[in-house]
């Protein structure tokens, strides 16, 4: 489950939250050998949907009507996609935020990212939202600011929707839209992504959709036998709801050849994917698009295991935190996207402490001597920022933690200058410049490649070093809890450098690389 999400840690206590909501009173199974306790009859439709109703209503203050032949949403699972949009979009204003004030004033019009947006309106669409407008109703919630357009095919769904949406006085915030004719090929109708067509001088932050999974009623069935030995929760979904032709990997490519129209109008499209074989199809054609900029995630509910995409045309970089999935099994690890974040731990001696000094002291010296190897690297930007409020999740051991970062750098470059390849280059212009000037002004100062102090040679990408939009990166320092180490360890926590690519296009990753390795590099073996 999503670290954030309420009911990570809370084992539900149906008698309590019965007490929130009494109509869920009459639904629960009161224990016979632990008295004073009560659970809920997962098979019986009509308490799932009563247990949905009390969630929604006592944690999120909304009002749910589904009819007794449609889903049943139930709320964790809708709630930990939810959150994992929220990352993203968090991160992404972020990275514009980070980028506009920082950068705005250089080359202005140049900067792909320095766009004037308001950063509060944030647009989402649902596609196929159901009767129960559950991403919406949610989403609404939890952002007061937000806006959703979401779309369905079905018309009792719609029809649900809407008294949904207005039950909750939401008419203002969630646009309903009607994609009946929307078929998976886009030539015989609407397209899936229909909304997105329709408001074409819209910018939207995201897309979002929970498909029909399966391709046909035999799938269906195939997939409940499969299931025989697990506790049974009735499932009330009607066949549009869980059936398209070509099922759920054919409905996610119709959407990703669609947003190739689309482009960066939306920010991040993504979808949910309930089949593991779909994530390596879906992820196959991403590839084969040329789509680079993608993020996999996973949503694990008691036994239920879903799989979230998306991917974006923009050059927005989210950390692995958010895009990939921590400790994950061989068929996911093929999938996942690259990294965009690297941690270097700092290991004591490497910046030959006092044993007086706390980990306080270390970090405020190793931001002074991250500061000068950033000074010293010709052409970059940077800028440092202060007051350890970005709480940014790491990654360790396939958990995830919070970690409040002391400070960070925001660092903007647009040519390798500090590797061997760079300096080669340099004494290669240097050399026909030589050959340029006359013989009486010739100096003696020269660079060599053996004034070089690398070992390594750097993995840059593009001929000439050169990127075309820059890249741009921050540098976090901070302390994060100890994992292991000796007990007899006096400090518990332990300082970590991570690196995370924050905005740049796949063919600078290289830059990216190789400019993390240089920062490190010039710290330990200079400091
Ligand atoms: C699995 S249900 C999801 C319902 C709801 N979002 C939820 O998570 O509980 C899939 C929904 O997509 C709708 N749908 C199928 N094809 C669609 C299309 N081309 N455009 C919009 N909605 C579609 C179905 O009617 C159904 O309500």
């Amino acid at each position: 489950m999503h670290p954030r999400n309420i009911y990570l840690h809370k084992a539900p206590d149906f008698q309590e939250l019965a007490e929130t909501y009494p109509e869920l009173k009459r639904h629960l199974v009161h224990s016979t050998t632990n008295p004073g306790t009560a659970a809920i009859d997962f098979r019986n439709d009509e308490s799932q949907r009563c247990l949905t109703k009390a969630l929604l209503h006592r944690d999120f203050g909304l009002k749910l009507e589904v009819p007794s032949n449609r889903l049943c949403p139930p709320v964790p699972n809708r709630l930990n996609y939810v959150l994992w949009i929220q990352d993203i979009v968090q991160n992404t204003h972020l990275i514009e935020s980070l980028c506009l004030s920082n950068f705005e004033k250089e080359n202005a019009g140049i900067d792909p990212w320095n766009r004037k947006e308001n950063l509060d309106q944030v647009r989402g669409v649902d596609i196929g939202t159901g009767a129960s407008v559950i991403y919406p109703l949610l989403i609404c919630s939890l952002e007061p600011t937000w806006t959703m357009y979401a779309s369905e095919i079905d018309d009792l769904s719609l029809s649900y929707a809407r008294n949904n949406v207005e039950s909750n006085q939401l008419q203002g915030r969630i646009n309903l839209v009607n994609s009946s004719g929307s078929f998976g090929d886009s030539d015989a109708g609407k397209p899936i992504l229909w909304p997105l067509f329709l408001h074409e001088d819209v910018l939207f932050d995201f897309t979002m959709c929970n498909p029909p999974f399966y391709s046909s009623t035999e799938e269906v069935s195939k997939s409940a036998q499969g299931k025989a030995f697990e506790p049974n929760a009735v499932c009330t979904g009607a066949d549009t709801e869980m059936i398209t032709p070509g099922g759920e990997t054919e409905f996610v490519s119709c959407m990703i050849k669609e947003s190739i129209q689309i482009q960066t109008r939306c920010k991040w499209f993504t979808s949910m994917l309930g089949k593991l074989s779909s994530v390596e199809e879906v992820v196959r054609l991403l590839k084969e698009l040329r789509v680079e900029n993608y993020a996999i995630t996973e949503f694990v509910q008691g036994q239920t295991r879903r799989w979230a995409v998306g991917w974006s045309f923009m050059d927005i970089r989210l950390p692995d935190s958010i895009s990939r999935i921590p400790s994950p099994n061989p068929t996911i690890q093929r999938c996942l996207p690259q990294h965009n974040t690297i941690q270097q731990p700092v290991l004591l001696h490497m910046i030959k402490s006092t044993s007086k000094e706390d980990s306080q002291s270390i970090t405020e010296r190793l931001g002074k001597m991250i500061k000068e190897v950033l000074g010293a690297v010709d052409k970059a930007v940077f800028r440092e920022v202060r007051g350890g409020k970005s709480v940014i999740k790491i990654v360790t051991s396939g958990e995830e933690q919070e970690s409040q970062w002391q400070s960070y750098f925001v660092v903007r470059m647009k040519e390798d200058t500090w590797s061997r390849n760079a300096r080669r280059r340099r004494k290669r212009q240097q050399q026909q410049q030589q050959l340029q000037t006359p013989e009486h002004l010739k100096g003696a100062d020269r660079m060599t490649v053996d004034d070089d102090d690398f070992t390594q040679d750097s993995v840059i990408t593009g001929e000439d070093g050169r990127s075309a939009n820059g890249i741009g990166c921050t540098i976090h320092l901070g302390m994060k809890a100890r994992e292991r180490g000796p007990a007899e360890e006096q400090s518990k926590e332990e300082i970590l450098i991570e690196f995370h690519w924050r905005w740049g296009r796949e063919e600078d990753r290289g830059l990216f690389q190789s400019f993390c390795s240089h920062v490190s590099r010039k710290l330990f073996t200079t400091g």
